[in-house]
């Protein structure tokens, strides 16, 4: 029999109907447009945390996690064990997501949480090598006593800034059953993070690069989802953060970081700085606050982009037409899929009164509203819930760059440390933090959500000053290297239009032999 934290509901819906965890991990999204969320989080109480999960691997860590949110009819011990070690089996690092500790020296008790370790040197990688083993292991079971032309096959459709579109890619390629189909928008992402998508040669893989933004790929993959002739006809799969696994398999180094920078104590405050456009991986840490991790703030940070730092300071989520292009381009979203998640909750406590139908009704009011008005208004209690767990800065292109080249020059260790944009936001928003707070007492774990290769430009802007400075030498690793003497394998879009990308799915998936 399931727990509460073991079933799930739509953020949009107002019914009492509740979904598997299988159910909302194969759906993607629910067909009222909602994202699935665990009406109930999971506790852990004080002694569990520091006496037993503070001594634990990373593997160990992500599987009493993921066990609280996932029954044992769904996925048996074993088997979960099985998908965990798998999925990490490919990361460059035994830890998995190490902490670079005091980077800056021991005053200012500033980490680094390297999450760039797996195979598309992104923070992508921790759940997306679980999300294609979980998708595979679900597709088996399903498919294990039918008729070869009765097998479900998913068609996966995702959207991407740059980064999780490589990171499913990988995730994905040469499963059984299972296509996927990358949007991005074109010369919106670096150049190595298009080689890395479409140097792919299996066949159940295929990239488009659409005329347009990436919020105009994102709604195009949400019209997708909510076309239910398309969606019964191909069983379309999610592997953007709207996809619940990718939330609840990032929740696992929230906790292994804090126990490294706290040496697995409960006295020592702990903030988050984290570089945020979806919303997906800063959620994640509010889930593991909300689960019992003695967490002090998550402190979101943004670039120029700044729907969520607006929002914290005024209620207001407003969709501005016009996306900047920025040095942190994976973070140029000008709406964040995620937030709808938080707001489930904060409206479930701030003004439904604990009542899971009513926060239903009031976030599906809102989301009409942004719909038709391209706007909502948010009551004062919400802004106030969310401050008690939130904070945000917005940063400047110009602060991103002198932060890559503060770093590369204030860092002890190690020496020379060479961020990427996205993990410069980040740490720019963390120096602010620890000159505001004055307090020695608290560690600062800053979020690295990508390796500095992927970005070679703006790394190459900020530090080419320093004689020796080399991209080659100090940044490049070796397989990044040879991608450029890969054969490239897209298919452009010449208009952000949902048709046009549903006939270009269409006509790939024929020539697929899946
Ligand atoms: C390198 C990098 N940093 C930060 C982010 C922002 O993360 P999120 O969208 O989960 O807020 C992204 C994209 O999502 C990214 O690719
Ligand atoms: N920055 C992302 C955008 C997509 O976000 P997701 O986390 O919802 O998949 C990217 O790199 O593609």
């Amino acid at each position: 029999m399931p727990t509460d934290s073991q079933v799930y509901r739509s953020t949009r819906s107002s019914s009492p109907k509740t979904f598997s965890f299988e159910d909302a991990i194969i759906q993607g999204l629910a067909t009222d447009g909602g994202l699935f969320i665990p009406p109930t989080i999971p506790q852990v109480d004080q002694a569990t945390l520091f006496n037993e999960w503070s001594k634990l691997s990373f593997q160990e860590l992500a599987f009493e996690i993921m066990r609280l949110y996932i029954d044992q009819t769904e996925i048996p011990d074993a088997d979960l064990q099985s998908l965990i070690k798998r999925s990490y089996s490919t990361f460059r690092s035994d830890k998995v997501t190490p902490l670079v500790q005091n980077v800056t020296g021991d005053k200012e008790n500033l980490h680094v949480l390297e999450l760039f370790h797996g195979p598309t040197y992104a923070f992508k990688d921790v759940a997306l090598q679980f999300v294609g083993n979980l998708f595979e292991y679900f597709l088996q079971r399903t498919n294990a006593n039918l008729p070869e032309d009765k097998k479900k096959q998913i068609t996966v459709v995702g959207a991407t800034s740059g980064d999780t579109g490589s990171a499913a890619i990988y995730g994905l390629r040469g499963k059984k059953d299972v296509s996927v189909f990358i949007l991005y928008p074109t010369g919106r992402i670096s150049p190595i993070q298009e080689e890395q998508m479409t140097t792919v040669p299996d066949e159940n893989v295929q990239t488009l690069s659409v005329t347009g933004t990436f919020d105009n790929c994102q709604d195009i993959v949400k019209a997708i989802f909510g076309d239910k002739e398309f969606n019964s006809k191909h069983n379309v799969g999610a592997v953007n953060s709207i996809n619940w696994a990718r939330i609840l398999a990032q929740m696992t180094y929230y906790f292994y970081s804090f126990f490294q920078a706290t040496n697995g104590k409960d006295s020592k405050k702990v903030k988050f700085v984290v570089p945020s456009g979806n919303f997906g991986d800063i959620l994640a840490g509010y889930f593991a606050k909300k689960m019992g991790l003695p967490i002090e703030k998550l402190a979101i940070a943004t670039n120029e982009n700044d729907i969520l730092d607006r929002f914290l300071k005024s209620g207001l989520y407003e969709r501005s037409d016009k996306v900047a292009a920025t040095l942190s381009p994976a973070m140029d979203i000008l709406i964040s899929s995620n937030f709808e998640r938080l707001l489930w909750y904060l409206a479930r406590e701030y003004v439904a009164n604990n009542d899971d139908l009513k926060a239903g009704e009031t976030v599906n009011n809102w989301f009409q509203e942004l719909k038709t008005n391209g706007k909502f208004q948010v009551d004062k209690s919400i802004i106030e819930g969310a401050a008690k767990d939130f904070t945000s800065e917005r940063v400047s292109n110009e602060e991103t760059s002198e932060t890559i080249k503060d770093i590369y020059q204030a860092s002890v260790n190690p020496k020379h440390y060479i961020l990427d944009p996205h993990t410069a936001v980040g740490v720019c928003a963390t120096k602010r933090l620890i000159a505001k707070d004055n307090d020695k007492s608290i560690q600062y774990i800053s979020l690295s959500t990508a390796h500095p290769a992927k970005f070679a430009d703006a790394v190459n802007n900020a530090l080419s000053g320093f004689s020796n400075y080399s991209f080659e030498k100090d940044v490049l690793p070796e397989d990044l290297r040879k991608l450029s003497t890969l054969k490239k394998k897209l298919k452009f879009v010449e208009r952000a239009d949902v048709e046009l990308v549903k006939n270009a799915i269409e006509e790939e998936l024929a020539k697929m032999n899946l």
